[in-house]
């Protein structure tokens, strides 16, 4: 058919593309048999296959994320949309890091996944697939999501929050941009007008960020040992934010030596749910106004951490990367327009 939509889909392996070895699972499917197991694709569109790497996605990281992007450069204007086949445990970072990457792209760039190999009787990812494959063949669909258990979820927004069952994602601070039921797409966003101008491939990100998550009684001069090798640290805080003051312990001298390095700190919450807001609490408040220090708000930690990741890729100025940080990309941050809007353009 003539206007069947033309996929790449890309493969990276991941437990859908897994089989059983001695040592447990680890990925052996090809993309092309991948397809095999989704025949009814046919149906709706064409695909061709790329295998740029196969991985347990405990193994990929920063340059796995420019690849992919600089692979969807590459054959953009060639395909209607892409689907990346990804193991579940890092893939809401991959997703993340794809939205700060690759931004408003009319395309779909569907990034899915399963918890069962697809060549199981019992098994999420036939499903997963298929709905992926469907999600990219739309003519309404763009930008970066995860297409997981019947939910489309923006790029940025999700979190794998169940290490086994099917519906292992969730759509955090965020409504699912779309649901999949039986085969039909029932939009929940529909926002494709907020799309103008030419899709924007970045190609650099610096991977030199810590994410510190606080026990109750850390000591504040682990940031000290860990100064040498990075240049921005993201600080997991209780509840909506502040740091702790045990007397001596030197969380506010550490910050500021970071802060006096030209380093980046920011504050976000171990609260999976409704984000950050350091101005609640004095213990927030007072160190927040102190150092300026930027905050997640209503970000997920994975969006937080590739996005600081993509903005200090982009530059190392102070107040470049505030405005960087605080812009909505991807549906990424509700909270932040305001902090946005206060800084000079
Ligand atoms: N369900 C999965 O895909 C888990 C696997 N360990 C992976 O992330 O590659």
């Amino acid at each position: 058919m003539e206007d069947m939509k033309k996929v790449l889909l890309i493969a990276t392996g991941g437990t859908i593309a897994s089989g059983y070895t001695e040592d447990g699972l680890a990925p052996q499917i090809a993309a092309g048999a991948l397809l095999r197991y989704v025949e009814e694709y046919r149906d709706f569109c064409r695909v061709d296959v790329q295998e740029p790497f196969s991985l347990d996605s405990t193994n990929i990281y920063g340059r796995h994320w420019v690849e992919l992007a600089g692979l969807i450069e590459k054959k953009y204007d060639a395909y209607d949309g892409f689907v990346i086949c990804h193991g579940t445990d890092t893939m809401a970072f991959t997703a993340a890091a794809l939205s700060y990457l690759i931004q408003n792209s009319r395309k779909p760039i569907v990034v899915t996944g399963a918890q069962k190999p697809i060549d199981l009787p019992v098994t999420d990812a036939r499903t997963n697939l298929l709905d992926s494959l469907r999600f990219a063949s739309d003519g309404r669909a763009h930008g970066v999501n995860i297409v997981f258990g019947g939910n489309v979820i923006a790029g940025t927004r999700a979190k794998k929050e169940r290490s086994k069952s099917y519906n292992a994602f969730s759509s955090i601070n965020y409504p699912n941009i779309a649901v999949i039921r039986d085969g039909r797409i029932i939009f929940y966003i529909e926002d494709e007008d907020r799309i103008n101008g030419q899709v924007t491939f970045y190609h650099t990100l610096n991977e030199r960020i810590l994410l510190l998550k606080l026990v109750p009684g850390m000591d504040g001069t682990v940031l000290n040992r860990l100064f040498s090798g990075y240049d921005g640290v993201i600080i997991e805080a209780f509840g909506v934010g502040g740091f702790p003051d045990y007397g001596e312990i030197p969380f506010y001298s550490e910050i500021r030596r970071w802060m006096d390095a030209g380093k980046f700190v920011m504050m976000a919450t171990q609260v999976t749910h409704e984000g950050s807001d350091m101005e609640v609490y004095q213990v927030g408040k007072v160190i927040k106004e102190e150092f300026g220090l930027m905050e997640a708000y209503d970000m997920t930690l994975e969006a937080t951490v590739t996005k600081a990741m993509w903005a200090l890729g982009q530059t190392k100025d102070p107040e470049v990367f505030r405005r960087l940080f605080y812009r909505t990309v991807n549906h990424d941050i509700l909270l932040g327009e305001e902090q946005a809007s206060e800084l000079p353009s």
